[in-house]
Parts: structure tokens; C-alpha cells; sequence
């Protein structure tokens, strides 16, 4: 019978990898990982739950309409988390200012608890974003703004989890990608997707290109370039675009794409949020050997100045992401 390795055994052989760890960082990915069977378990039934689909009656600090599946996941993540003692404070995009937890927990996590949040009731793919840093105030003190201000190259551990016809767990901690699909009938993640890697090359790109006349020339020169018919460079690409960030890097991670959420006219910054949407894809797109940037900067230099800070995002297959920056400079 072929091996199969569950999330639990993988993060308790890896943790080998760490002489001296002390098992802090196994017990805060098995929050993020009960967390993510519990809201899994209630997208797969969302539509036989009246009082889990559709909008709350409250609004994020960013202005837009939560929805009931929102609140559900970020408290479920954050109870989770804060009972595993080891977090000393969370940022999610559901909450206007950071939430400290215990003075002695050593790492901070910053999240997205339900990506793609126009989807939920339309049964597409939706997800869960989540970063890992090690704090830098002093353990024992309360954690500061400082902690969660840190570049995304200093994350220790970064990820995501997507609910689509399978619910998937995809995280690197600097050794690589792995994905784990979660067995319902089991009750566990297994490890499906070991080691995983962008292809050499792809010919898919993802924008919402309702926005095409409100981006920059720039943006609109690389979606020609993508629809220009070329053979020999692989075009015209293919559009595909899920709305969800998850799902849409997700696809093109295995198939081979680009994804861009640029900046627009509307939307100067672009939509997507630096800690907890562009900084963990950045991380697993590089670990990946993809790479991710703002059109001109790595995503994981970029210094955050706030919590909910938004950037530009262009993130996948190398040349792909490249090219666009090419495009975009020349313009
Ligand atoms: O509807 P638009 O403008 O294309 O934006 C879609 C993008 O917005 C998001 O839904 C923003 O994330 P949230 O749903 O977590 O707010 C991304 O998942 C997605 O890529
Ligand atoms: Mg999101
Ligand atoms: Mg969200």
C-alpha cells in the first residue's frame, strides 16, 4: 500500500530540520490547520445554512461589506490561534487594529480569513491567507505595531488554504512548497502535492479586465501583448480569472500563469493588501522559483508602513512577471 504522509507527520519530520526547536511552531500550524477543517467543513455545506451565507451587517475597516462567512472564519482562526499560547499578537483584514495575545508567545501572524469573499455565495473556490513572523519586540512585553510592520523577506512561514472541490493547505517555511489535501472521510491533510514548483513556462494570465481602461498604458500594453497572436512566444496567452487570489495564483502555480492586480485609476495602490494577501503569495511564489512584485519592486523588500496597506501585485512564472515589468517600464 503506497505511503502517505499526513500534515502532522510531515510538520513533526521537518521539524527535524530545526535542531533546538521547541515545538512552538508545529503547535501554531496545527491551529491554522484545525481552523481550516472547521471552516471547510461549513463552506462545504454553505448553501444549506441561511445563516452563514450572505452579507453581515457590519463593515471591515477597509470599508467594505463583511460577510457572515468573513466573521466566521476570522474568529475561528483567531480562537485557534490564541489557544495555542504561542502567538503574542494577530493582524487580520477583519479587524481594524492588531489583536495581542500573550506576552510570552513568540510569533505573530498576520491573515486574510476568507479570501475571495465575493464568491462565497456562488459556490466558487474561496481561501485563507495566512504570514508567519517571528516577533521583534521583547517576549514578555506586549506586542507592538513594529512587529507586524516587518518585510515579507523576514516571514519565517507563509500560506494558504483553499476551499474549492477539494480543500487544499499550501505553505512553505523557506524549504519549499508542499500542498495537503484534506481527506473529510479521515478527518486529516494529506500530503498530495510534494515540492511544488511553477512549470518552466505557462500561458495564462489572470485580471480582471473590467478594469482594463482604468489601468495605466502600461497595463493595457501587456494585456495586448498577452492577446497578441505569436506562436513562437506561446500566444496569445489565455485568460482566466476566478476572482478569488487564491484560487487564481492556486491555478497558475500548477498550470503556469501570471496574475496581476495592478494599480488603477480608482484604486491608485491596487486592491489586494501587502501583509496578509501580497507578502504570502510573494513568499510562496519565490519558494515556488516563481517571484512576485509591484511592477517594479519585490514584493518581500517592500518596508509595510500600515496594517492594512494595499500594493500592486504581478506574481508568477518568472519570465511572465519579467515581461510585464518590461512593458510596464517602457511605458
Ligand atoms: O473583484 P475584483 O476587483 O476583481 O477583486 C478580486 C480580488 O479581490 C479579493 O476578493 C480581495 O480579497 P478579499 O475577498 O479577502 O477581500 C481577491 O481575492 C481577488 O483576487
Ligand atoms: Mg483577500
Ligand atoms: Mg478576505
Amino acid at each position: 500500500m503506497e505511503k502517505v504522509t499526513t500534515l502532522g507527520e510531515f510538520i513533526i519530520e521537518r521539524q527535524q530540520d530545526y535542531p533546538g526547536s521547541t515545538g512552538e511552531f508545529s503547535r501554531l500550524l496545527s491551529a491554522i490547520r484545525l481552523a481550516s477543517k472547521i471552516v471547510s467543513h461549513q463552506i462545504n455545506k454553505a448553501g444549506l445554512l441561511n445563516d452563514i451565507l450572505g452579507a453581515a451587517e457590519s463593515e471591515n475597516i477597509q470599508g467594505e461589506q463583511q460577510q457572515k462567512l468573513d466573521i466566521f472564519a476570522n474568529n475561528q482562526f483567531i480562537k485557534a490561534l490564541e489557544k495555542r499560547k504561542v502567538i503574542c499578537g494577530i493582524a487580520s483584514e477583519e479587524n481594524e487594529d492588531f489583536i495581542p495575545l500573550n506576552k510570552e508567545g513568540k510569533y505573530i501572524v498576520s491573515m486574510d480569513p476568507l479570501d475571495g469573499s465575493s464568491n462565497i455565495d456562488v459556490n466558487v473556490s474561496v481561501g485563507t491567507i495566512f504570514s508567519i513572523y517571528e516577533r521583534i519586540s521583547p517576549q514578555g512585553q506586549p506586542v507592538e505595531l513594529t512587529d507586524f510592520l516587518q518585510e515579507g523577506n523576514k516571514q519565517v512561514a507563509a500560506g494558504y488554504v483553499i476551499y474549492g472541490s477539494s480543500t487544499m493547505l499550501v505553505y512553505s517555511t523557506g524549504n519549499g512548497v508542499n500542498g495537503f489535501t484534506y481527506d473529510p472521510g479521515i478527518g486529516v491533510f494529506v500530503l498530495s502535492h510534494p515540492n511544488m514548483k511553477f512549470p518552466a513556462t505557462g500561458k495564462i494570465y489572470s485580471m480582471n479586465e473590467g478594469n482594463f481602461f482604468n489601468c495605466s498604458v502600461g497595463v493595457q500594453n501587456y494585456i495586448k501583448y498577452a492577446q497578441t497572436i505569436d506562436k513562437a512566444t506561446n500566444r496569445p496567452f489565455t485568460g482566466r480569472y476566478i476572482g478569488s487570489l487564491v484560487a487564481d495564483f492556486h491555478r497558475n502555480l500548477i498550470k503556469g500563469g501570471i496574475y496581476i492586480y495592478p494599480a488603477t485609476q480608482s484604486a491608485p495602490n491596487g486592491k489586494l493588501r501587502l501583509l496578509y494577501e501580497c507578502n504570502p503569495i510573494a513568499y510562496i511564489a519565490e519558494q515556488a522559483g516563481g517571484t512576485a512584485s509591484d511592477g517594479a519592486t519585490r514584493i518581500l523588500d517592500i518596508k509595510p508602513t500600515e496594517l492594512h496597506q494595499r500594493v500592486p501585485l504581478y506574481t508568477g512564472i518568472k519570465s511572465m512577471v519579467n515581461k510585464a515589468e518590461e512593458i510596464l517600464k517602457a511605458n
